[in-house]
C-alpha cells in the first residue's frame, strides 16, 4: 500500500511569534508556487501558532502550512492552569497534536495512561493525533526496544477501534537519537517501525497496519533525511532542531525533489 510521506517540524521552545512570522514569509519565498509531494507541519510553540496560519496577517500569499500542537490537555475546559484544549486548538485551525513525545514524558510526567486519555480526546475531535513512543538508551542497549514498544502502543491504544486508529500517526522517536546528533540508522529504524507495524497487526489486522503512518524522529536532517525515507516502512519525519530554519526545513520537506 502506498502512504504518503509526512513531515512535521517540531520546533519545541524555538521560534516565538516574530522569528515564526519570518520563517512563514523566508518559506514562502522558496516554495513559490512548487510543488510538494509530501503532507507537511510545523509543531509551533502555541503562542507562535496563529502566526504561521494561513493568511496571518495578509501575509501569507498562498502556502498553507498545517499547524500541530506540541501537546494538548485531554479535558475540553476547566481549572486547568497553563494548558490548552482541543476545543481551542480548533478554533485556530489546527490539524495536529503531538501526543506522549518524550519530552513529555520525562519532563512533564506524561504516561502511557495520559497518552491513552489524549489520544482518546482528539480522536473525539478534528485534531489528528500524532503519538510518539520509542526507548531510552538504557533500554536500547539492553536489548528491550520491542518489549517498550510494545506496552506503550499496548497501553497507549487501550480501547482505540479499529476505525479510529487509522486516524493516529504514529512517531518512532528512540530518546538517545533525539537531539544528540546520533541517528538510528536507516536499517535500524526500519527494523523498529517495521516491528511497531507488526505489533498493530496483532492488536488490530494486518490491513489496519498497513494503512498507519509510521513517521521516524531523532537527528534527521538534511544529509539524511533521503535515506531514511527511502525505508519501506517509515512514513514520514518528526524532526526537531533540523526544522526550526526555514531553508533547512525547506530542503528537507523537498527532500526527494533533490
Ligand atoms: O520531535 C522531534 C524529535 O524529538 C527529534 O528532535 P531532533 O530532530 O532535534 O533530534
Amino acid at each position: 500500500m502506498k502512504r504518503k510521506k509526512i513531515i512535521i517540524g517540531n520546533w519545541k521552545m524555538y521560534n516565538g511569534p516574530e522569528q515564526g512570522h519570518i520563517f512563514l514569509h523566508k518559506l514562502e519565498e522558496k516554495l513559490n508556487n512548487k510543488k510538494i509531494n509530501c503532507d507537511f507541519a510545523i509543531a509551533a510553540p502555541f503562542v507562535t501558532l496563529p502566526y504561521i496560519m494561513p493568511h496571518d496577517h495578509g501575509t501569507n500569499k498562498g502556502i498553507e502550512i498545517d499547524l500541530c500542537a506540541q501537546n494538548f490537555h485531554y479535558q475540553n475546559e476547566g481549572a486547568f492552569t497553563g494548558e490548552i484544549s482541543l476545543a481551542m486548538l480548533e478554533q485556530l485551525g489546527v490539524r495536529y497534536g503531538i501526543v506522549g513525545h518524550s519530552e513529555r514524558r520525562q519532563y512533564f510526567n506524561e504516561t502511557n495512561k495520559t497518552v491513552n486519555l489524549k489520544l482518546k480526546a482528539a480522536l473525539n475531535s478534528s485534531i489528528i493525533p500524532v503519538m510518539a513512543f520509542g526507548e531510552t538508551l538504557e533500554e536500547f542497549e539492553k536489548n528491550q526496544t520491542d518489549d517498550v514498544i510494545l506496552k506503550q502502543l499496548t497501553e497507549g491504544l487501550k480501547e482505540i477501534n479499529k476505525t479510529q486508529i487509522e486516524r493516529i500517526i504514529f512517531a518512532y522517536e528512540p530518546i538517545w537519537a533525539i537531539g544528540t546528533g546520533k541517528t538510528a540508522t536507516p536499517k535500524q529504524a526500519q527494523k523498529t517501525i517495521k516491528k511497531t507495524r507488526e505489533i498493530i497487526a496483532n492488536i488490530y489486522d494486518q490491513k489496519t497496519a498497513e494503512k498507519v503512518r509510521i513517521q521516524y524522529g531523532g537527528s534527521v536532517k538534511v544529509e539524511n533525511i533521503k535515506e531514511l525515507m527511502e525505508q519501506k516502512d517509515i512514513d514520514g519525519a518528526l524532526v526537531g532542531g533540523a526544522s526550526v530554519d526555514p531553508d533547512s526545513f525547506f530542503k528537507l520537506i523537498t527532500y526527494d525533489q533533490n
